[in-house]
């Protein structure tokens, strides 16, 4: 291991450090910070890595300019040459796409009140897909992911696809598949050289490259359609939505030979808005559910806040938000004990630099360890138990800042949707829990140990709760 490196495990040639253990990935993370402290290494295939559960590290770090680049990874750049979009590219590509989509999302509404209508509109079809089954033990219905994914349907296309649209449903099904599937590419960004000591066809069947490719055609299928309509009534005077706004960009920049605008980038823009905005929301409300199935006692104090800022099923608007600390309390106490993006997005070292006092090469590939960090007594009194009141200061008045609390990164690449997140978790928190209040199924318990197989995730196990119906 060459020196002035941090300290940690760099295995073999070509493998890295294979542990032979039964643990997940997160307990062996968890467990290497216990042995090494806040930063450590682990080679991982051909591919340095470096963990850091420091929070003021991890600001520093994403925060510079070395560190704003993403690996070249077949997992977030889905079988692209060059990366296009946001999440999974760097350099002046990211940097247009992610200004022109923050933009974007802020002039539609993001955390603004010109959007809450259409959020409104879905936590109502939620409401009503929970009513139909009050009382009846199951899992949280697939409407909320519907209802999410509407949202940005809204914002992207001005269009919400019905329920019961069976296009909705289908790619709905293929995003899910795509969370799945694209983990196999994981083997050619960690171990390339196996594709050259295998042959190619057996090597494509090893990663499901063809699964891939058809999944990746019907998914750009969706947005290819939707670009042809809106070009072909397309308002200059009016743009009606994110499309409209990329279409009428790409003309005015048609012959600015430094423009990045392309059509592949304004279809992995929707794409990563799609992967990276619905699944992510969808999750975290699944964790809230299921804390407040476990915890009665928060509940009910939700449902009081709720009952006494939006009485008479007043709906909720982001205007009530400075009235409502608890409720907000419960929902970043949901976003820090679920700590679902355990290791946020990877960042990459552009150039040889030094952290902490090592040295990080270029190429090493820099995580978050988010679960430590939201679970470490450095920064949370008690950190295992679920206490909405630590966000609460002593007038119980909600503050947000908080060191050690990292649910959306830090830095140059802060998602760009929390606003967005934030809105839609609370109005569909304040709108289902005026309406219903949540148990386990009869005779069971919430079974709140995550589910760790997928590496972006940690998704709640399949819980089956009682909605009841509130009499306010
Ligand atoms: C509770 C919900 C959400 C969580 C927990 C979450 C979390 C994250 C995290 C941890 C990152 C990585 C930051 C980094 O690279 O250091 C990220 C990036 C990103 N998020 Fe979110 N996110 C959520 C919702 C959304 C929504 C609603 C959208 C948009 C509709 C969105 C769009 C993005 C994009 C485009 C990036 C890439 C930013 C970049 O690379 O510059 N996210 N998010």
């Amino acid at each position: 291991k060459p020196p002035g490196l941090p300290p940690g495990k760099w295995g073999l040639p070509l493998v890295g450090y294979i542990p032979w253990t039964s643990k997940s990935f997160e307990e062996q993370v968890m467990d290497l910070h216990e042995h090494y402290g806040d930063i450590f290494l682990w080679r991982m295939g051909t591919q340095l890595m470096i963990f850091i559960r420091h929070y003021k590290l991890m600001k520093e770090a994403f925060s510079r300019s070395e560190f704003t680049h993403r690996p070249n990874w077949e997992v977030l750049k889905f079988i692209e040459e060059v990366p296009h979009g946001i999440v999974s590219s760097s350099g002046i590509i990211w940097h247009n796409n992610r200004r022109f989509t923050l933009r974007q999302l802020r002039d539609l509404g993001m955390g603004k009140s010109s959007l809450v209508g259409a959020v409104q509109d879905q936590g109502l079809k939620l409401r009503e897909t929970l009513a139909e089954r009050a009382g009846t033990p199951g899992m949280i219905p697939h409407q909320l992911h519907l209802s999410l994914i509407n949202v940005i349907w809204h914002m992207v296309a001005s269009r919400q696809f019905d329920a019961e649209d069976e296009r909705l449903h289908e790619f709905v099904k293929l995003l899910s598949e795509f969370v799945l599937l694209s983990n196999r590419l994981a083997i050619k960004d960690f171990m390339p050289w196996m594709q050259n000591v295998m042959p190619d066809f057996l090597f494509k069947r090893l990663i499901k490259y063809h699964e891939l490719i058809d999944l990746k055609e019907k998914f750009m299928r969706y947005f290819k359609d939707e670009t042809e309509k809106h070009k072909a009534t397309l308002d200059p005077d009016n743009p009606r939505d994110l499309i409209d706004n990329y279409l009428l960009e790409m003309e005015a920049k048609k012959d600015d030979p430094e423009t990045t605008c392309s059509e592949e980038d304004l279809l992995f823009i929707m794409f990563e808005l799609f992967s990276a905005g619905s699944e992510t929301s969808a999750y975290t409300f699944m964790w809230l559910c299921c804390y407040l199935a476990a915890h009665p006692e928060v509940q009910h104090k939700l449902h009081a806040e709720v009952d006494e800022v939006l009485p008479n099923g007043a709906l909720p608007t982001l205007a009530e938000k400075p009235r409502m600390p608890y409720t907000e309390a419960v929902i970043n106490e949901a976003m820090r004990a679920c700590a679902l993006v355990n290791f946020g997005v990877q960042h990459m070292a552009a150039s040889d630099t030094q952290l902490g006092g090592y040295t990080i090469p270029k190429g090493a590939v820099v995580s978050s360890t988010v679960t430590s960090m939201h679970y470490d007594s450095l920064y949370w009194d008690r950190p295992k138990e679920f206490r909405p009141e630590r966000w609460l200061d002593e007038n119980g008045k909600f503050f947000m800042a908080k060191e050690g609390f990292l649910p959306f990164g830090v830095g140059k690449r802060v998602c760009v949707g929390e606003s967005l997140a934030r809105m839609e978790l609370f109005i569909f928190t304040t709108m289902v829990f005026q309406s219903f209040s949540i148990a386990p199924a009869p005779g069971k318990s919430v079974n709140l140990t995550p589910d760790l197989r997928g590496f972006f995730f940690r998704k709640p196990v399949p819980n089956e709760f009682v909605f009841t119906v509130r009499k306010q």
